[in-house]
């Protein structure tokens, strides 16, 4: 369905959002607690290397065009096909325990399937015309006991995505306020995030918050328009709803929406799963290195998976 916003549900995204995004109508919503228990995941010792050449040449030819022409960032990602045959309630369980400071869900839906996953990213959030948003991106392995060293294209790739939100955001809010950017862990990762805050000015809807904010470039790239089209025409798969997103429409009251940006996520299917990694590519992106970072990356859901029982 195209998605007016003014409707009142969970809605579910694709990264092309134009195209065939879902929304359930809440008949009762439900809440309840549980118990977080930070620190329970191992690691995964083995991670496989297929697709490891293709994932190489595709980041290579991403730096190649940034290097020669309009680009200046692009986020590249593939698809890692699993053997399936566990309980998806028991995932999302583990997920739920071990990741608290992740928006973590378990989605079904006829038309899209099943879906989960534990993102660390709020597309926005608005509720009585305070907007919040955030610019996350970078990525540096977690090591127990130590404080991450961010590079310049670290620093320069966060900094892109939070100067594109404050740019695209000044058109519909008022009294904008970036925090200033700051390690934050998720699950085996670090990464650098900008807390962005203002006020939805009165005439601005849901759709053109959404319109201003989705893709960012923690997902997509600069310009928008060029890396859209490099990311359809290069990375060879379809990406769905990874990179799409998904949450809460207009529950609370009217213009209100508590959204976040569909990473972390795997897709769910008879006898297997595919789980979604990508990073950004900027002239300073080293292919091995983005390799690795999609591997680690992999390992948020991994490492759940390893302890859910067959
Ligand atoms: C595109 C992904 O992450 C984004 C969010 C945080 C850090 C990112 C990075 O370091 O490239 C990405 O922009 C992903 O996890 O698949």
């Amino acid at each position: 369905m195209a998605l007016s916003f003014n409707e009142k549900g969970f809605v579910f995204a694709p990264f092309d959002w134009q195209d065939n995004a879902v929304l359930i109508r809440a008949d009762k919503v439900s809440t309840s607690s549980f118990e977080a228990n930070i620190g329970l995941v191992g690691e995964v010792d083995e991670l496989s290397e297929t697709g490891k050449q293709p994932f190489l040449k595709l980041v290579q030819k991403g730096v190649t065009q940034i290097k020669q022409g309009e680009l200046k960032k692009v986020v590249l990602s593939r698809k890692i096909d699993l053997e399936f045959h566990q309980s998806p309630l028991e995932v999302f369980q583990r997920l739920i325990e071990n990741y608290a400071k992740a928006f973590c869900y378990l989605f079904h839906h006829p038309k899209v399937g099943i879906w989960c996953g534990a993102t660390p990213e709020t597309l926005v959030y608005i509720t009585k015309g305070e907007l919040k948003t955030m610019s996350l991106a970078a990525t540096l392995p977690y090591l127990e006991g130590t404080q991450p060293k961010w590079g310049s294209k670290e620093i320069e790739e966060q900094e892109m995505v939070s100067g594109y939100i404050l740019e695209q955001l000044s058109e519909i809010a008022n009294g904008l306020k970036m925090e200033a950017v700051k390690s934050s862990k998720a699950g085996n990762l670090w990464h650098l995030k900008s807390e962005i805050k203002g006020k939805l000015q009165s005439s601005a809807s849901l759709k053109d918050v959404v319109k201003a904010l989705h893709p960012t470039p923690a997902v997509c790239g600069i310009p928008t328009k060029e890396a859209q089209q490099f990311i359809q025409e290069q990375e060879g798969y379809a990406r769905t709803f990874y990179t799409g997103f998904l949450g809460e429409l207009n529950l609370e009251e009217t213009t209100s929406a508590s959204l976040f940006v569909n990473l972390r996520c795997m897709e769910i299917k008879p006898g297997k799963a595919s789980i979604f990694v990508g990073g950004g590519i900027t002239s300073a992106s080293d292919t091995e290195k983005e390799w690795t970072e999609t591997q680690n990356k992999s390992k948020t859901l991994l490492n759940i998976l390893q302890f859910v029982s067959h």
